[in-house]
């Protein structure tokens, strides 16, 4: 379950309905699906084959779907990072600047853990959203934000799109954020 860290404050919001009810608030979707749908080989590995991508799509097929239907996503796949993925640091680097995306930002997060820091309202400022297996999160075409791995070093992800081409980052400049 997703705790939430407000950065000016250091004030932490824990609870599944305090942790909903502020995502929510700052327009950001917070769902769950079930870990236990997939397969018990999967649950920690971070280096997948594609038939191990596979595996975990079809797991989730039907919330896949859901979610698409509903939202109107048009294609998936699997994110996986950890310290044997090749160029990392490079990878992370690029998730690590400010950014906003043209549509929904959406990661089902299947294994491992991993942050989200996105800008809330003016009140509220940047807060981090620390992800675990099972949480589901959007965020919305246009926010900025950026993402970190956490101490273990390692996520497995669905990533779902409504533009074919995927994950595109336009860069956002923002004299308010201080890392
Ligand atoms: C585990 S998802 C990798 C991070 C990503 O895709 C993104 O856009 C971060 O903002
Ligand atoms: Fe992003
Ligand atoms: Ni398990």
């Amino acid at each position: 379950m997703a705790q939430i860290r407000i950065r000016n404050t250091n004030e932490r919001i824990e609870g599944e309905d305090q942790v909903l009810e502020f995502l929510t608030k700052q327009n950001v979707l917070y769902e769950h699906w079930d870990i236990s749908k997939l397969p018990e080989q999967l649950h920690n590995k971070f280096t997948l084959t594609d038939e191990d991508k596979s595996a975990i799509l079809a797991a989730y097929d039907e919330e896949i779907r859901e979610i698409a239907g509903r939202r109107g996503y048009k294609v998936w796949d699997i994110v996986a990072l950890s310290e044997a993925t090749p160029n990392l640091p490079e990878i992370l680097k690029k998730f690590e600047q400010v950014h906003t995306h043209t549509e929904d930002e959406v990661r089902a997060i299947t294994a491992g853990r991993g942050i989200f820091i996105i800008k809330g309202d003016e009140q509220t400022g940047y807060f981090d959203v620390e992800l675990t297996v099972g949480d589901v999160i959007s965020v919305p075409e246009g926010q900025p934000h950026f993402f970190t791995l956490m101490d273990n070093k390692a996520i497995v992800a669905v990533r779902l799109f409504i533009e074919p081409a995927g994950w595109v980052a336009d860069p956002f400049e923002d004299p308010s954020f201080v890392k």
